[in-house]
């Protein structure tokens, strides 16, 4: 297995340092990613390419790293785009400077402009200050739009501006600011369909384009799910400051087979929880209880009815919604569901907590996407998946 790892700050392999370290305790035990705030610092980045399709996209993105030239990142959700593009980044000349990463599907219309390009003093009410956009803070780095499909019109006409131009004009101001800026994009809707559906503008689309980078999707490339899910299982051994697990041979022809529609996402997910619930070293299929797989075992407890998830999750969102601090709050709502009752299937879990948060937020996509800190492509997702909306 091939495991490349980046000085600047790899979480991943600092695993002596980080069993007693904060990040220990700070990492919330599911994998929303607080997509509202800037990634300024780079954090976890450790990458696994086994299967000989990553080794060869992993050949591809060294011949262009060094380049100057946008890239646009596609692959369904939870594939390692994000990761791929600091890859890029971590490979480029500008591997010193700023990489900064910007999920557009997190804010609203109005918003995003002032945070993309920055404002004057005095540009709206309540501008008591003038603020740099995100174009600024990366100049001489590179810019990461996640989810640039959710860019509204508007948004997109003033990109393919900067990107032309080099300058950007912050917000109630006269002067352009010229910026040197590598943009990176990534979707994981199908652009070219956005296109002919007329929500994203071809010649931006091109304009992105310039080195198209697809990531496939984890059931496409089984030989890195055994060295990914070894990954994880070194990272949260030591995070949770647990002995060394192993998986059996059972568990492993279940990693195999199963078709990973969360990607690698969710297999970090399932191989957190199973750590979590592992005893004397070993994971069984039990622990890792993917979804479609059943326990034949009498010994087994019965899984929890429907309404009995329905109920701890709307409990779960309600208490997670009204708290302030989210992320601690999830954190604990989270360990308390995985204690009281370890049978309770995690996938299900969660599809029923996010539906549970669209209902709390009076069925408000936006609303509910915002505060899940989950992108609005990404809820429509899993609302589809819960088959409440269409
Ligand atoms: N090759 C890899 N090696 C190790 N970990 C990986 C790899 N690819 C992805 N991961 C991990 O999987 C998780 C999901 O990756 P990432 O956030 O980059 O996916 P994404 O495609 O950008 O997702 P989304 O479409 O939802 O934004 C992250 O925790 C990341 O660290």
């Amino acid at each position: 297995m091939e495991l490349l790892a980046h000085n600047f700050r790899s979480d991943f392999i600092r695993g002596a340092n980080l069993a007693k370290g904060a990040d220990a305790d700070e990492q919330p035990l599911i994998a929303f990613r607080d997509a509202t705030q800037l990634s300024l610092i780079i954090r976890a980045t450790a990458f696994v390419f086994a299967d000989p399709r990553s080794r060869a996209l992993r050949d591809v993105i060294a011949r262009i790293a060094p380049s100057e030239a946008t890239v646009l990142i596609t692959g369904e959700t939870g594939t390692g785009k994000e990761l791929v593009a600091r890859h890029v980044h971590a490979m480029s000349n500008r591997r010193n400077a700023q990489f900064v990463a910007i999920n557009c599907g997190a804010f609203s219309e109005t918003l995003i402009e002032s945070e993309l390009f920055g404002y004057e003093r005095g540009a709206f009410t309540g501008a008591l200050q003038g603020k740099a956009g995100w174009f600024e803070t990366a100049n001489g780095g590179t810019l990461f739009l996640d989810e640039v499909g959710d860019l509204p019109l508007a948004m997109q006409v003033k990109l393919l501006r900067v990107l032309q131009e080099r300058e950007v004009v912050r917000l109630g101001a006269r002067k352009s600011i010229p910026i040197d800026v590598r943009l990176i994009a990534a979707t994981n809707i199908d652009l070219s369909e956005a296109v002919r559906a007329g929500r994203f503008r071809e010649d931006l689309y091109y304009r992105l384009q310039v080195i198209s980078l697809p990531v496939l999707p984890l059931r496409e490339r089984t030989g890195d799910v055994l060295p990914l899910a070894q990954h994880f299982l070194t990272t949260y051994a030591r995070r949770l400051q647990v002995e060394e697990v192993r998986l059996t041979a059972d568990a492993e022809r279940a990693l195999l087979a199963y078709p990973w529609p969360g990607n690698i996402r969710e297999l970090e997910n399932i191989i957190h929880r199973a750590v979590l619930l592992s005893r004397a070293g070993f994971i069984t299929p039990t622990e890792l209880n993917l979804p479609g797989w059943h326990n034949a075992a009498p010994s087994q407890p019965s899984p929890p009815s429907q309404p009995a998830i329905t109920l701890a999750a709307e409990t779960a969102a309600d208490t997670l919604l009204d708290a302030h601090d989210d992320a601690a709050m999830l954190q604990k709502v989270w360990n308390h569901l995985l204690q009281s009752d370890q049978s309770i299937h995690f996938e299900e879990l969660q599809q029923q907590l996010i539906v549970a948060a669209w209902e709390h937020c009076q069925r408000n996509q936006v609303r509910t996407a915002k505060r899940l800190s989950l992108s609005r492509n990404v809820l429509r997702t899993y609302l589809k998946r819960a088959q409440v909306i269409d």
